[in-house]
């Protein structure tokens, strides 16, 4: 299995490599040549099959060569070891039809637990063989950046800085962060919005001298190997209602496009997908594009769902590659009119799209009002972001079970659940302490050459 880049202009890598390297050399981001199709029979053998079995027979034929059966096996095993419940991604049904997909049972309560807890096993593996060394920079709007400094606190063989907007972090997020002890982790509080840390982050992966200098790598959903591992509980979820004899639809909480797209994945592999639809908050570039065509970026507004918060969407670059037949030229030029405000997606590429997703939006106020509802109708308390796929799978309701990704635990942002709710959001007792640890973080100008330089002196490159 090759990994080739969107741009169409850098070379073709194995798993391991494009694993390993982040974005591909000319900008763009590395996709599988080809997606493995599994049958329905296959597909319909899932059922009764662990978390850990179902992931290994969704992931191997993507990893070749890159890691041996028992490897991955052994991987896929320590990976999911530590999370709180038995099903590792349980559904629950909030109504007629209507399911939530409960991502957040991993270590940092956010579903970037499910990608970062198994990339961090497969990347300690990949280093240790190889004996090397690496940087890992992230940018984060609240989630990633914690899930991958749990994911690598504390290894020798690196180092991880995470960006992350000052002041656009829920605090519990912040002290996610900040308070790990571990001298590998630094946590860069940025001046701007994640759109600059993420501008940043590919800045310093386009600066080859740097990048070679510090060995950097990349754990945002630029890296495939996140999307891979996001695509197993698309399978879990399905299979448990019913498909492949039964379709299913999701509603997926959306920023970097990065969780929607391993859906679109799942159903190219075959899962029987009816609807994968995109839900937003005010921040809503995705859904204004697929109603008007036009990929125009706004500035970005706070939210009370802020790892949502984003305007360039990272991953729609992927979807897009899809649309246009896999013409990385053309990916290319979108993508350097996108760093000039945006550009308008030809008729038969946003056809495609349209064909694949449906889309909606949901205000603030729209957001209060789905938690507060769906805490006085079942009981259950909604993280913002989820209350936002929630709101919008609404207007999506039909005959076909539709599955709402539940992407983070509601104590992530209590301050949202309390104004909506009235209902305390606790942290679970292991983290009770949070707001007792000291913190640690070094605050930065958006600037790349400053960025650098601290990165160089902190790894000694
Ligand atoms: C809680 C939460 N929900 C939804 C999203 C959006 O996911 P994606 O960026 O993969 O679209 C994020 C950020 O990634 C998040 O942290
Ligand atoms: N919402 C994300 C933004 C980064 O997304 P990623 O999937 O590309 O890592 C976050 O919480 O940081």
């Amino acid at each position: 299995m090759k990994y080739v880049s969107t741009r169409g202009n850098a070379p073709k890598l194995s798993f391991e490599e494009a694993m390993l390297t982040g974005l591909a050399r000319d900008g763009g981001l590395y996709v599988p040549q080809r997606v493995a199709e599994r049958r329905p029979d296959e597909i319909a053998a899932l059922p009764g099959m662990s978390y850990e079995e179902i992931a290994y027979w969704v992931i191997k034929p993507f990893v070749g060569e890159s890691f041996g059966d028992d490897e991955l096996r052994e991987i896929i095993a320590r990976a999911y070891a530590g999370f709180g419940h038995a099903a590792r991604a349980p559904l629950v049904q909030l109504g007629p039809n209507h399911f939530l997909l409960e991502l957040f049972h991993g270590p940092t309560l956010a579903f970037k637990d499910f990608a970062m807890q198994l990339i961090g096993q497969m990347f300690q593996t990949a280093l240790a063989r190889r004996g090397e060394r690496i940087c890992i920079v992230g940018a984060t709007s609240g989630d990633t950046g914690s899930a991958a400094i749990e994911a690598f606190r504390g290894l020798d063989n690196v180092d991880v800085f995470i960006l992350f907007p000052d002041g656009r972090v829920s605090d519990v997020q912040r002290r996610q962060m900040t308070t790990p002890t571990e001298a590998n982790v630094h946590a860069l509080a940025i001046d701007g919005t994640f759109d600059d840390a993420q501008a940043r982050l590919k800045d310093m992966f386009n600066h080859f001298e740097f990048r070679d200098a510090v060995k950097l790598a990349g754990v945002n959903s630029i890296n495939w190997a996140r999307v891979l591992a996001q695509v197993v509980y698309y399978f879990t979820a399905a299979t448990s209602l019913g498909a492949p004899l039964r379709p299913v639809s999701f509603t997926v909480p959306t920023g970097n496009f990065g969780d929607i797209f391993a859906g679109y994945i799942a159903r190219k592999m075959g899962l029987p997908i009816e609807k994968l639809v995109i839900a937003t908050n005010q921040n809503d570039i995705l859904h204004r594009t697929l109603a008007t065509g036009a990929y125009t970026t706004a500035e970005v507004v706070p939210s009370l769902s802020p790892s949502m918060d984003i305007q360039v969407s990272s991953n729609f670059e992927r979807v897009l590659f899809d649309a246009y037949g896999r013409d990385g030229v053309t990916v290319a030029d979108q993508m350097a009119d996108l760093a000039r405000g945006g550009f308008t997606i030809s008729q038969g590429a946003i056809d495609y799209l349209r064909a694949q997703f449906a889309s909606g939006r949901a205000s603030e106020e729209e957001t209060l009002a789905t938690i507060r509802e769906i805490f006085e109708t079942t009981g259950e308390v909604l993280c913002p972001h989820t209350a936002v796929g929630v709101k919008v799978a609404s207007e999506h309701l039909g005959t076909t079970p539709m599955i709402t990704l539940a992407t983070a635990h509601p104590a992530k942002f209590p301050d949202a659940v309390k104004q909506a709710s009235g209902q305390d959001a606790p942290l679970p007792p292991r983290m009770a302490d949070l707001f007792d640890r000291p913190e640690r973080m070094t605050h930065v100008p958006n600037d790349l050459a400053e960025l650098e330089a601290l990165i160089r002196e902190r790894v000694g490159a």
